[in-house]
């Protein structure tokens, strides 16, 4: 039997360690907030913002919700962003992916000040990433690293293969994995012998954002399955990248969709924040 890498229970015991830390900081006088804004009203954006405010209430760090109308352009919100950037007690922001068409994600992120940037996604942090330097990092790979190590699956020496090179997801990981000694392969919808690729791995992460895409002859005996993929059907049902029924079936560990990946997102967010309180 395959183990379920239960993110709901691993992003509970984090948010509840960063609770603990947060009065802590609130002892010393230290308090901050998160700026959470949204362009538009895209129903799983709002379900994903709910939420971030909901785990700030829950560690106690203040949170700020702005719920800005799709037509909103990009002066207005890169005003927004460069007011939040002064405001002292704002110590993190974000802005909710993806934008409406006519806002440039770019420029919108480095917008961000770098030091309030807890989404890691500004090109500073990026950078700082790359060569192993302090700076915030990408929630969702983040939060892949901790998934593994809280469920002791040892990634020293072990050949990780990606799928997917997006800026959020494919790319900070494998940064992340090598960081850890992994032998790290990316993949994308242009490599060739894809599945002869994805059956040597150790560890297959797969973010390709193609529902249930991966199936049992993609993957090798005892392997390590990371699902980040979300897809919704029309009964509101979630399902992942992988054919998870079938996957689980020979792999030693696999992230279920929901209560794997996804949940681990916003609690690396929080992670972060309570980082960036603590460099007052
Ligand atoms: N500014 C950002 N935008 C986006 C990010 C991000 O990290 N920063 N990542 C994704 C969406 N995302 C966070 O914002 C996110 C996705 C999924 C989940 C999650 O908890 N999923 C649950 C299912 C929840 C549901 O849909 O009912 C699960 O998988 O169990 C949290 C956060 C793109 N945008």
């Amino acid at each position: 039997m395959a183990l379920l890498i239960d993110g709901k229970r691993i992003s509970a015991e984090i948010k509840d360690e960063l609770k603990e830390e947060v009065a802590q900081l609130k002892e010393q006088g230290i308090t901050g907030a998160l700026a959470v804004i949204q362009v538009g009203n895209d129903p799983a954006s709002s379900v994903y913002v709910r939420n971030k405010k909901r785990a700030c209430e829950y560690i106690g760090i203040d949170s700020l919700s702005y719920e800005l109308p799709e037509e909103t352009s990009q002066d207005e919100l890169l005003a927004l962003i460069d007011k939040l950037n002064k405001e002292e007690h704002v110590k993190g922001i974000l802005v909710q992916l993806p934008l409406p068409e006519g806002i440039d994600e770019d420029a919108v992120i480095r917008a961000i000040s770098p030091k309030k940037d807890v989404d890691g996604f500004h090109p500073e942090n990026v950078g700082a990433l790359m060569i192993g330097q302090k700076g915030y990092i990408s929630c969702t790979p983040a939060g892949i690293i901790q998934l593994l190590k809280r469920s002791d699956i040892d990634i020293e020496g072990k050949h990780c293969v990606i799928v997917g090179r997006s800026n959020i997801v494919g790319k900070p990981m494998a940064i992340l994995m090598l960081r850890e000694n992994a032998t790290v392969t990316v993949t994308h919808s242009k490599t060739r012998n894809l599945k002869e690729i994805c059956k040597e791995a150790d560890i297959l992460i797969v973010a390709i954002g193609k529902k249930e895409f991966i199936d049992a002859s993609y993957v090798k005996d005892g392997a390590v399955v990371i699902d980040v993929g979300i897809h919704r059907d029309e009964n509101n049902k979630l399902s992942g990248d992988v054919k998870f029924d079938e996957v689980e079936q020979l792999c030693s560990a696999i992230t279920p969709v929901p209560g794997g990946v996804g949940p681990m997102t916003i609690a690396m967010l929080m992670n972060n924040c309570v980082e960036a309180m603590r460099h007052e």
